[in-house]
């Protein structure tokens, strides 16, 4: 079946292209030419740089951009701590356990937001140090408070949406992101997120260190996995707003504060670089990708387990059983997944196979893959499952393991104690 790109409104005029460099204008012209910091911005505009490495880093892995719009960041009251969160648990203490653990599929509580409905379910490290990463389940069934923006000092955002839209006004321009598509918001870009088509519910990486890139080009070629032009780049959109009151919020060091300001943080003419990578991906037209940090072992990388054909020989097809020195939290979109077929792992549901946790099919699947006639089979469409993998020890916070009430007691007992011995000595 030839794999289309899912439609995009009019108002999500996107650019092609990950980690290229950019340049989009809202009004022609708004571009200063030959300089990045002109005596005077076109139009009046203020510049300002966002950098998303340090300005000395070489010059295949520099990220910067730079801003001209109407009033700069800077212009802002003092932050203070936001106390208005009653169920935000970032920076919960993390729980070290090597048991295999199953989430039924999380609850969505219509009455938050996205800053209230943001749960840290697991997570690694710390973001004073920029190591490490967070995983956090989002759900929410209200949009942002009006006037309300928010950004993360602590980390990149890989977002993987599993229920509903949102639809994320970013400082560089408007992304929606639908079940089955993931977007990246980066270190600092603030954002208001408001929900077109009710509640939603997904997923989330949060990386403390460096930027997600794309993975390493191997054996299989220059055209597999993702490509760059999967990916989506907001183009410059502006309010021109200097008398309303906006509360910005800030997650720095997995802490909120907010602060207040005379005007509108979306009023951004123009900008150019190569940083403001927001992306909005259809990860159905890859075939087998992954988003990934540092060549070959990854503080975090994305993997998808998309519809495809089976066609192997003389293969168990399903994953193998295996122990990992990488953790493996894992998300089911929608469908089923390959290796646990059974009821266990359901849409919106998630496991946490951590270092060195053995795991792998369960019974049942073991008997059905292991006797299977080997003809060509079709993962089928609407399937779809993926993986955040770590080299980190993942810890759990008390609302994964209790608070959140999704835990599957009886998982490790469901899925392996019925394994029976099939070897025979030979005679
Ligand atoms: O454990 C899992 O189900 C995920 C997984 C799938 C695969 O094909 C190979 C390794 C692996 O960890
Ligand atoms: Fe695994």
């Amino acid at each position: 079946m030839p794999v289309t790109k899912f439609e995009t409104p009019e108002k999500y005029k996107y650019l092609n292209g990950f980690a290229s460099f950019h340049e989009s204008e809202a009004i022609e012209g708004a571009l200063p030419i030959g300089a990045n910091s002109p005596q005077k911005a076109p139009f009046g505009l203020y510049t300002e740089k966002l950098s998303g490495t340090a300005f000395t880093a070489p010059r295949h892995e520099n990220l910067q951009s730079w801003l001209y719009r109407v009033l700069p960041s800077a212009a802002h009251s003092s932050f203070e701590p936001f106390t208005d969160v009653t169920t935000g648990n970032f920076g919960a203490k993390l729980n070290h356990i090597p048991n295999q653990l199953r989430w039924d599929p999380f609850d969505i509580d219509k009455e938050v937001d996205w800053i209230r409905g943001l749960k840290l379910a697991a997570g690694a490290g710390d973001p004073t140090m920029k190591s490490g990463l967070g995983i956090y389940i989002y759900a929410a069934g209200r949009d942002m408070d009006a006037n309300t923006a928010m950004y993360s000092s602590d980390g990149e955002m890989l977002i993987v949406g599993q229920h509903g839209v949102l639809d994320i006004q970013t400082e560089l321009g408007n992304i929606l992101v639908r079940p089955n598509e993931i977007a990246v918001l980066p270190r600092g870009i603030k954002y208001r997120v408001t929900l077109p088509a009710g509640p939603v519910r997904g997923y989330i990486l949060e990386l403390y260190q460096g930027n997600f890139i794309l993975p390493e080009l191997g054996p299989i070629g220059s055209n597999c996995l993702a490509n760059p032009r999967d990916f989506q780049i907001p183009q410059a959109k502006f309010d021109e707003d200097t008398s309303t009151t906006w509360s910005i919020v800030n997650k720095y060091n997995n802490e909120l504060f907010v602060a207040k300001q005379g005007h509108t943080p979306f009023d951004v003419v123009a900008w150019h670089g190569k940083h403001p990578k927001d992306i909005n991906y259809s990860i159905l037209i890859a075939k087998h990708s992954f988003v990934h940090q540092y060549s070959g072992t990854a503080i975090a990388d994305f993997v998808i387990f998309p519809p495809r054909w089976l066609v192997q020989e003389d293969t168990f097809r399903p994953p193998w059983y295996h122990r990992n020195t990488m953790s493996e939290f894992m998300g089911l979109v929608c469908g089923e997944y390959d290796a646990k077929a059974g009821k266990g792992f359901q849409a919106a549901g998630a496991s946490l196979h951590n270092v060195m946790t053995s795991h792998g099919p369960d019974a049942a699947t073991f008997e059905k893959a292991s006797n299977a006639e080997l003809k060509p089979h079709k993962v089928v469409d609407g399937n779809m499952a993926f993986m955040f993998e770590s080299c980190l020890f993942l810890g759990v916070t008390e609302w994964g393991l209790k608070t959140c009430q999704k835990i599957q007691p009886e998982y490790n007992q469901e899925s392996w104690s019925d394994l029976r011995p099939h070897f025979k000595r030979p005679e």
